[in-house]
C-alpha cells in the first residue's frame, strides 16, 4: 500500500489530535459537557456511548464540521486550521456517493484536493484495488450493494492519504461479512500508519478493532482506556451497564 502516512516530524504515539473541555450547546442544553481527549498517532480509538450520547456530535467537532461553544480541538499542539482539516477524512454511517460511477466518486475526491494526471489515475487505481471493486470502476456507484457502497467511501476517504480517519458506525446497516471487509479496509490503512477513531454500538467491532475506547454518557466521557481495560474491568458505572446490556440512568 501507498506508504500516505509518512510523517517524520510525528513519532508513533504523539499526540495527534486533542479536544480540550469542549462544550457543545443547542436549546439550551449541554449536549457535549467538558470532553477533554487525546487521540495519539497510529492508534485505533473506538467511541461508544449509548443512543443519544452525542458520539456523532463530538466526531462532527473533532473534524471540524461544527464549531463548539467552548473549548479547543488541537491538532498536533495547534487550533484545527483548514489545511489540518484536509489531513481528515470522514466516512459515515451512509455513504454519501455522488451520481457518477464508481471511478467518477474516487476522480472527484481527488481532483477537488488538486490532485491530477498520472498521480491521480495511480491512486484511482489503488483505491479499486484495495476497495475490490476494480471490476466495477464504469458502474454508477448508486446501484452498488450497501457494503460495495460503503466499500467505496472508505477507498474514497484513504485515497487523499490523510493522516486520521474518522467513522461514523461505518458498519451499522452491513450484514458480517460486509463488515468484515470494511474492518479489512479500516486496518490496513491502520498498518499503513492512519489514525483511526470510529463511533460503534457494535461490541464485537469493538473487541476486534480497538486499541482504546472512549466512553461517552450524557455528553461528558465517562471512561477512556486501553480497550483490554475498558471492556473487561470497567471503572465506571455507565460502562458496565453498557457491557451488561442494561440502561444505565446515574450521572
Ligand atoms: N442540532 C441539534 N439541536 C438539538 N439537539 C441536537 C442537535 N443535534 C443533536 N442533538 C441531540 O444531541 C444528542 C446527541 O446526539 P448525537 O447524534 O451525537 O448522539 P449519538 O451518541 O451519536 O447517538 P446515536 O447512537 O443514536 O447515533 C441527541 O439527544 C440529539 O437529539
Amino acid at each position: 500500500m501507498r506508504d500516505f502516512h509518512t510523517h517524520p516530524e510525528l513519532e508513533l504515539g504523539d499526540k495527534l489530535l486533542e479536544a480540550r473541555d469542549i462544550v457543545l450547546m443547542r436549546g439550551g442544553k449541554r449536549l457535549l459537557d467538558g470532553v477533554d481527549l487525546s487521540l495519539p498517532a497510529g492508534r485505533r480509538t473506538v467511541i461508544m456511548g449509548a443512543n443519544g450520547a452525542g458520539k456523532s456530535l463530538l466526531l462532527r467537532v473533532l473534524h471540524g464540521l461544527i464549531a463548539p461553544d467552548a473549548g479547543q480541538v488541537l491538532w498536533h499542539g495547534a487550533p484545527l486550521s483548514a489545511e489540518a482539516r484536509q489531513a481528515q477524512s470522514m466516512v459515515l454511517q451512509r455513504p454519501v456517493l455522488l451520481r457518477r460511477s464508481v471511478l467518477g466518486n474516487l476522480r472527484f475526491a481527488l481532483s477537488v484536493r488538486g490532485i491530477r494526471g498520472k498521480e491521480r489515475a495511480a491512486r484511482e487505481a489503488e483505491a479499486l484495488d484495495r476497495a475490490g471493486l476494480s471490476e466495477f470502476a464504469r458502474r454508477p456507484a448508486r446501484v452498488l450493494s450497501g457494503g460495495e457502497q460503503q466499500r467505496l467511501a472508505v477507498a474514497r476517504a484513504l485515497s487523499t492519504a490523510p493522516r486520521m480517519l474518522l467513522l461514523d458506525e461505518p458498519t451499522a446497516s452491513l450484514d458480517p461479512a460486509a463488515t468484515r471487509q470494511i474492518e479489512s479496509q479500516i486496518n490496513a490503512a491502520h498498518g499503513a500508519g492512519v489514525t483511526v477513531v470510529m463511533v460503534t454500538h457494535d461490541h464485537g467491532q469493538a473487541r476486534r478493532m480497538a486499541d482504546d475506547i472512549l466512553f461517552l454518557h450524557r455528553g461528558r466521557v465517562a471512561e477512556a482506556g486501553p480497550a483490554q481495560q475498558v471492556l473487561t474491568a470497567p471503572r465506571s458505572a455507565a460502562v458496565a451497564a453498557w457491557l451488561d446490556g442494561r440502561f444505565y440512568d446515574g450521572p
